[in-house]
């Protein structure tokens, strides 16, 4: 389908999926968030694709939910239409790894997409924060349940209750994104990282996101047994007998996804 509110790339195995409105900071629309879930949709389905980048712009990741678009919603529409949606949770519930490029602000609906990703990778000019509260509101995308997890009760709560932004280094000393890139080469770095994790294996690597997205839901216990039952389960893929041979024979494994 056509879209105007995202670009949508393909980088060899990498689909690269940039937010556009640059005009609103990316505000996320309802058009948006569609078009979204629809890019989304179509690289989880296409085989050449073994993971997705997520962007925005230089100045913005994205300015959190459209305020304009929501300002007036009465209880009724918002709770009949269940906002927010199911179609803005369609990043978490990807299959295939989704890396979340952040370059200057996500907040909000914005730092609740990144978190939806499977990490995020922060440009040194990346700002977090969840302004709900100085709106009225609160996060409503999962960010009090998300963040919570991420950075512990203290600083979410801080967050939360402030609408206070943080920086790339303290997400990054916090351990809400997994490493800082200067601006300029960010989705350079992405793309690599990406193109890395899809030439690995996709089942082996669709099990290991499943397998660490477990611990987020359940007991330490039960997350272990699943794991070694995903464990267990790459000894039936042919791609574990490749990669394991390689090793041996000292040269490069040939992985088909199989
Ligand atoms: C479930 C989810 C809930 C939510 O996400 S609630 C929303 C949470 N987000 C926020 O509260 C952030 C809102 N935005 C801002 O506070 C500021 O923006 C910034 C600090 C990000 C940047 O400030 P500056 O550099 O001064 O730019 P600017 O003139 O405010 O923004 C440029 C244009 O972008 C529009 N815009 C920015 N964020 C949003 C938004 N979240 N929804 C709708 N429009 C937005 C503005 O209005 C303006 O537009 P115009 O030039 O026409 O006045």
């Amino acid at each position: 389908m056509p879209y105007e509110n995202i670009l949508v790339e393909t980088h060899g195995q990498v689909g690269l999926i940039k937010l556009n409105r640059p005009k609103a900071l990316n505000a996320l629309s309802d058009a948006l968030v569609t078009e979204l879930a629809a890019a989304v949709d179509a690289f989880e389905a296409d085989d050449e694709i073994g993971c997705i980048v997520l962007t925005g712009s230089e100045r913005a990741f994205a300015a959190g939910a459209d305020i304009k678009e929501m300002a007036n919603h009465s209880y009724m529409d918002v709770y009949l239409s269940d906002f927010i949606t199911k179609k803005w949770g369609r990043v978490a519930t990807a299959r295939k790894p989704v890396i979340a490029a952040v370059a200057g602000y996500a907040l909000g609906g914005g730092c609740e997409l990144a978190m939806m990703c499977d990490f995020i990778l922060a440009a040194d000019t990346a700002k977090f924060g969840q302004p709900e509260i100085t709106i009225g509101t609160i996060p409503g995308a999962g960010g009090t349940q998300r963040l919570t997890r991420f950075v512990g009760k203290s600083k979410a709560m801080e967050m939360v209750l402030t609408g206070r932004t943080i920086d790339a280094a303290e997400a990054e000393r916090c351990g809400l994104v997994s490493r800082i890139v200067p601006a300029a080469d960010l989705i350079e770095e992405a793309l690599k990282v990406a193109a890395r994790i899809a030439s690995l294996s996709r089942p082996v690597v669709m099990m290991a996101k499943e397998s660490v997205n477990r611990s987020y839901e359940t007991t330490l216990e039960e997350g272990i047994r699943f794991e070694r039952r995903l464990f267990h389960s790459t000894f039936a893929t042919e791609d574990q007998k490749e990669g394991m041979a390689a090793f041996t024979e000292k040269r490069e494994a040939n992985f088909r996804n199989r």
